[in-house]
């Protein structure tokens, strides 16, 4: 049965620069029994759609409808929980439990039981009279769900309430709202969960609708037909996660996984931007989800990318269900100094970027040790477009002078071998 219908919702917002479309034409339809995501990349709307669902916003065009009613002002049927917890406090437990009942009207007594039974089903028995500040994250967003779960909500509305806690903590979290809902303890008839992590979306929900952004509009809808509990590691569960990728970021996943590519390739990013994302990555204990990463650093997952997918093609990193994982060499590399990740960098780059290892090889051909960069360009249009290639040598020559493979002459055009570089001993070396 119908509970929500979104109709052609289209919001904008107007700055001094002019008005910005944030949503544009946005329809979809929320039955009994939905537990949908709404996933997508910061900024892309889905905070400002939980807002006209709950009615706290209009739409500058288009309709609400809950069970065939438009809706004109703040909607019945729904609770949300926050981030940020919103709690009071100057409130206890109870008191914060209580208020949204004490604003309808509710009885003192019925408000009361109400409370503490939806305090035990959350988990926090004996707390009811405990002040926020007195709670652990993990359980501030427990009142922040008994607070939305006391209304009996039709629909409950979730903006990324797993997203402030530790990795464990939501881990706990997560699996008792599956439980509760699953096992059909609370009466909510459906749930929308906003949020950045596909892993969460893909274990959570069962219809998961893809927002793009500038405007935000739905590119997709992924049902997810796996029954509960999810395994995360299962194919099933990664496909999924993988087709979800492909279509938020515009490329398939193989696109970042190093074995698939053609030997030539090497993406673009500089040495900079290598070195930076891995100490990043290590400093967050060497995990990283990467939209997240993304929005720490105000980088489109597009433009986060081609660095990670350097870094996987060097050896510092693993992708892995949306995240970024360093590999030994990369917690090595982060930690090391200046000389050492000099070092680290040569051996790995000459391993696995061969082009690299055939410019070594070509210079040490030559009695003089240098060549003209055109003579590596026009071996690079061979395989790629000029532009193309023009880009993919100014990346390797930033390689390769990092790691003091060559150097490159900027008045001349030219790479080559300094005198005193011990590269070509250690180039054959590896051959042998
Ligand atoms: N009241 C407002 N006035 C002006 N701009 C707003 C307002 N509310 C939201 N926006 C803008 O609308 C866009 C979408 O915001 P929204 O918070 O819905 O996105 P989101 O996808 O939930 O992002 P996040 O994941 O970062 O929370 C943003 O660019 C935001 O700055």
């Amino acid at each position: 049965m119908e509970l929500l219908r979104l109709e052609n919702i289209t919001v904008s917002f107007k700055f001094p620069e002019g008005e910005i479309t944030v949503l544009d034409n946005i329809n979809f339809t929320v039955n009994e029994g939905d537990f949908i995501a709404l996933l997508g990349p910061s900024g892309s709307g889905k905070s400002t759609i939980l807002r006209i669902i709950a009615g706290l916003l209009k739409p500058n065009k288009g309709k609400v409808y809950y069970k065939g009613k438009e809706i004109k002002g703040v909607n019945p049927g729904v609770a949300m929980v926050f981030q940020n917890f919103a709690l009071f406090p100057w409130l206890t437990v109870l008191e914060n439990v209580e208020l949204g009942l004490k604003a309808k009207g509710v009885p003192p007594e019925e408000r009361r039981e109400r409370a503490i039974k939806a305090i035990d089903l959350i988990g926090l028995d004996g707390f009811e009279n405990a002040y926020p500040k007195e709670l652990s994250g993990g359980m501030k967003q427990r009142v922040g769900f008994a607070r939305a779960l006391v209304m009996d909500p039709d629909i409950l509305l979730l903006d990324e309430p797993f997203s402030a806690l530790d990795v464990l903590t939501a881990e706990n979290l997560r699996n008792d709202l599956i439980e509760l809902w699953i096992e059909k303890r609370i009466p909510t008839k459906a749930i929308i969960l906003v949020t950045h992590s596909i892993e969460e979306a893909v274990y959570m929900a069962d219809r998961v609708l893809l927002l793009s952004k500038d405007p935000g509009r739905i590119i997709k809808e992924v049902k997810i037909t796996l029954p509960h509990w999810r395994d995360k590691k299962s194919q099933e569960f990664l496909d999924i996660v993988d087709e979800i990728y492909g279509v938020l970021t515009g490329k398939p996943v193989e696109r970042i996984s190093a074995k698939e590519k053609k030997p030539l390739h090497i993406p673009q990013a500089s040495v900079g931007s290598i070195t930076g994302l891995v100490e990043l990555v290590n400093d967050l204990e060497g995990k990283a989800d990467i939209y997240k990463l993304g929005e720490e650093l105000l980088m489109d997952v597009e433009d986060l990318l081609p660095i990670i997918e350097a870094c996987e093609i060097l050896g510092f990193a693993e992708i892995r269900e949306g995240d970024i994982i360093l590999t030994e060499a990369g917690r090595e590399f982060a930690e090391a100094d200046v000389l050492e990740r000099k070092e680290i960098f040569k051996k790995l780059a000459i391993e696995k970027v061969p082009f690299l290892k055939q410019i070594v090889k070509l210079l040490q051909s030559k009695s003089n040790h240098k060549m003209p960069r055109s003579f590596f360009l026009d071996l690079l249009k061979q395989h790629l477009s000029p532009q193309e290639a023009e880009k993919e040598l100014d990346i390797l020559i930033d390689w390769g002078r990092y790691a003091e493979l060559f150097e490159y002459d900027d008045d001349r055009d030219e790479l080559y071998l300094p005198e005193t570089s011990e590269l070509l001993v250690n180039v054959q070396k590896q051959e042998e």
